[in-house]
This record gives C-alpha cells, structure tokens and sequence, in this order.
C-alpha cells in the first residue's frame, strides 16, 4: 500500500489495480422511471478508470436519477450496467460497493453524532486521512452533526476515499458551499482520479466542474444529448447553457 501523498491524500485504502482498457461503468440503452413514470429514456454511458467524467443537465433531467440507477438504488426498466466488465443490472447496493463503487447522494454521507476521529476510525482509515483537508484535521474532536457544511463535505468525501473506491459517483459534492471549498473538494476529486479512480461528477457549476473533468454529457429531459472532451464544453460555454434552455 503506498504511503499518503502532498497532492491527493492519503493513498486509497483498497488499492486500484485496475485494468486500464476496462471501463469503471458502462450503461448502454438504460431506462428508469418512478413506478409507471419514466424518466431516463435509453442512456449510453461510460466512466473509465481515471477520468473525471461530469454530468450536467437542467434541473429536473434525469442527473440524480442516473446515478441512484447505476449506484443500484432503482431498477432500470430496459438496458444493461456492466461494473468494471461485470454485468450489474440487477447487482444490490452492497454488491456493487465491494466492487468498488461508492455513491455519495445528495445528503451528507457522515456519521452525525460520531467526532471526525471517531468516524474515521470506523471505516477505518490509514494514518494521514486527515492531511487530505487541513481545515478538517483541526476539527478531529468536533462531531459531525455540528462540522460546518463546507467540513461535513470534506468529511464525506474522506471518509468515501478511506473505503478504497475504484468508482466514485457523486451527486452535488459542492451544492450551497463556499466557492474556496468547492474549488477544494473538486480538486481533490481530481486528484483522485489521477490516482486511477473513475469518477462520475453532478455539479451545478459547469465551469468550476469542467476545468477539472475529461469529458462531459449533457441530459436533458432524460436522454443524453450530447457528450465531448471537458476542454470544448469549457469554450462554449454559451453553447452549453443554450443546452439547458432549449
Ligand atoms: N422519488 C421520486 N418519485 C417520483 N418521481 C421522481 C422521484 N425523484 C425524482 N423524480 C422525478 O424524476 C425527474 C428527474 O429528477 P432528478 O432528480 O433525477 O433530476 P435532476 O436532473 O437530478 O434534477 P436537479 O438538478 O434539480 O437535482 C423529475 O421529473 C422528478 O420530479
């Protein structure tokens, strides 16, 4: 296992091990809807090891939608999942988490009335977790109900690093915090996926997500309408916003 590092954290705890040619998760054809409602209409999509991949869309899309499906919280009504070459359609949360997958929804992911020490003993996490975020390391006796919103986030996001995932899909890592702390926690997202990890990113600022992201789809009214590198989203910002009001 290798030691922390100044740029990303500490080291996952899992390993990577990843085999470079496979995809992390791949959806091909995936539709989902709320009992007799549909909502994703025969999405295409693939997150490889190591990329950042971001999803944007107006609101009401289809973006959380997406991810609870392929994290395994909804059954998709047509298409397939496959996890690191492994079909996972109809794969429990559980299963899909020893694979390596972790979500973090929209709702921070901490334990509320453990301290930030405690919470990391639990899952337990290597010596250095906390270097990850210096404003957390001083809060290592503060519980997690009453960490700020911007700390809680990086406490999330640490205590998800600390489970070694190979496949991290997040939903509004940075919704309602500070711009310094968002700008933090996507870099440590990227850092991540420099590390060999598969990220799959809804964030509400495009700009902030994109400067770090390889590539991008656009959902809209629950089909993927277009895909490309995070570099030409990134000049066209006009274009993509034109996206969102069509
Ligand atoms: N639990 C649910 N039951 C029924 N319909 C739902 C449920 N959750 C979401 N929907 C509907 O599914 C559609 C897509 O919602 P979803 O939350 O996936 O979109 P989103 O792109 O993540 O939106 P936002 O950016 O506002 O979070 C919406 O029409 C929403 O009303």
């Amino acid at each position: 296992m290798a030691d922390g590092d100044a740029a990303g954290g500490p080291a996952l705890a899992g390993g990577v091990g990843v085999d470079e040619g496979q995809a992390a998760i791949e959806a091909r054809g995936l539709s989902v809807g709320y009992g007799r409602v549909p909502v994703l209409h025969g999405v295409d999509l693939t997150v490889r090891p190591g990329e950042v991949v971001a999803l944007l869309g107006p609101n009401g899309a289809g973006k959380t939608t997406l991810l609870r499906a392929l994290a395994g919280y909804l059954r998709p009504t047509a298409g397939t999942i496959a996890l690191f070459g492994q079909p996972c359609g109809r794969m429990p949360v559980y299963r899909r988490c020893r694979r390596g997958l972790s979500f973090m929804g929209e709702e921070r992911h901490i334990f509320p009335g453990l301290t930030v020490r405690q919470s990391l003993r639990l899952v337990r996490a290597q010596e250095g977790a906390l270097d990850l975020f210096p404003a957390l390391a001083d809060r290592g006796r503060h519980r997690g109900a009453l960490l700020s919103g911007g700390e809680q986030q990086m406490l999330a996001l640490t205590l998800a690093l600390a489970r070694g995932p190979r496949l991290l899909l997040i939903d509004e890592l940075s919704l309602g915090l500070a711009p310094l702390v968002r700008e933090r926690l996507l870099d440590t997202v990227r850092a991540t996926a420099d590390r060999g990890v598969g990220v799959l990113l809804v964030e509400q600022n495009a700009r902030s997500v994109l400067r770090r992201a390889d590539r991008a789809y656009v959902l809209r009214r629950g089909e993927l309408v277009r895909e490309g590198p995070a570099d030409e989203w990134l000049s066209d910002l006009d274009g993509l916003a034109s996206l969102y009001l069509s």
